[in-house]
């Protein structure tokens, strides 16, 4: 009796656990365009696997016996986006964890101030704006995309105001800032997956969430419609109510004082794992930069 019964909890806490994944992994893929291509393969096997039982069909049956071998590739292979995102998220917690560690001994980030005032004008002006600020993940490949100028970032601003001015050449797309300079211009950054948020925002908070699902960068976007700040990091959007609670944000998320802020020194599991992830960003040490 009692054994049974520690047979039937056995059980139902395999089948917890398995409903727990199973519902994590949905929830994950849901919205992504591979979920629908691997529904769509899902059918269609099914279709054909009914054909052949009910026409006795034995060579189409035989390869499709051989063709479920090769499904974990075929799952891998449409993922492949989904799984770098994954990937991404677990090295990026892991750096971020690194970077709370170490936050306490260190200054507010001379960055916050500047981009602060260089947002509140470009929201006062409806000057629509797409800054990417650069973290651990190098967006050299992104930077690539558009203009490398390399020019520093000064307090006056003038230059990125200049840049998103409608009318310049430089202004479709996103800045790159790395460090304390403004490293490029006119870049493209990746659309986000979601569906859902794809239907309700336009290209450039896309570009800004995209960025962010893929890099640890912390992507600013002013709107061009509403003048209205928003912060795309780890892939959420968040749309400040006023200039306090965007330098607010603006504090928490950045790194106190870059030239002090943790580098990684030497490569662990961890962040190996996340470098294969995100290898189409080419992750890499702050040294190639200099
Ligand atoms: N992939 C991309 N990468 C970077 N910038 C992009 C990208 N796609 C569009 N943009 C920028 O977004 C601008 C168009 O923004 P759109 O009006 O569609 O977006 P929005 O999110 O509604 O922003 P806004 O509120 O400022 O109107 C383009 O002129 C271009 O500068």
């Amino acid at each position: 009796m009692r054994d049974q019964l520690f047979v039937i909890i056995r059980n139902l806490f395999e089948i917890g656990i398995l409903a727990a994944l199973f519902y994590l992994l949905l929830r994950l893929l849901r919205g992504t365009r591979g979920l629908v291509m691997l529904s769509s393969i899902f059918m269609l096997f099914a279709l054909l696997q009914t054909a052949t039982f009910i026409l006795d069909l034995s060579v189409l049956s035989w390869i499709l016996q051989k063709m479920l071998y090769f499904m974990p590739f075929i799952v891998l292979i449409i993922f492949q986006n989904e799984i770098r995102r994954i990937l991404t998220v677990i090295s990026i917690q892991y750096l971020r964890m690194q970077h709370w560690q170490k936050r306490g001994q260190m200054l507010e980030n001379p960055l916050v101030k500047i981009l602060c005032d260089i947002c509140d004008n470009l929201s006062q002006n409806s000057t629509g704006a797409l800054i990417a600020i650069e973290q651990k993940i190098s967006l050299n490949s992104h930077a690539e995309t558009g203009k490398i100028i390399n020019a520093p970032l000064l307090p006056d601003n003038s230059l990125v105001e200049t840049i998103f001015y409608s009318g310049t050449p430089l202004h479709d797309g996103g800045i790159v800032i790395r460090k304390d300079s403004i490293y490029a211009a006119g870049c493209v950054f990746p659309l986000c997956e979601k569906e859902d948020f794809r239907s309700a925002h336009g290209m450039r908070h896309q570009a800004a969430v995209g960025l962010s699902e893929q890099t640890d960068a912390i992507v600013i976007v002013v709107s061009e419609e509403t003048g209205a700040i928003s912060i795309a990091f780890n892939g959420h959007l968040r749309t400040m109510g006023n200039i306090d609670q965007f330098h607010q944000q603006l504090k928490v998320l950045l790194p106190p004082e870059p030239a002090l802020a943790p580098r990684i020194a030497s490569w662990s599991p961890m962040q190996w794992l996340g470098a294969l992830a995100i290898k189409k960003n080419k992750t890499v040490t702050d040294d190639s930069k200099e």
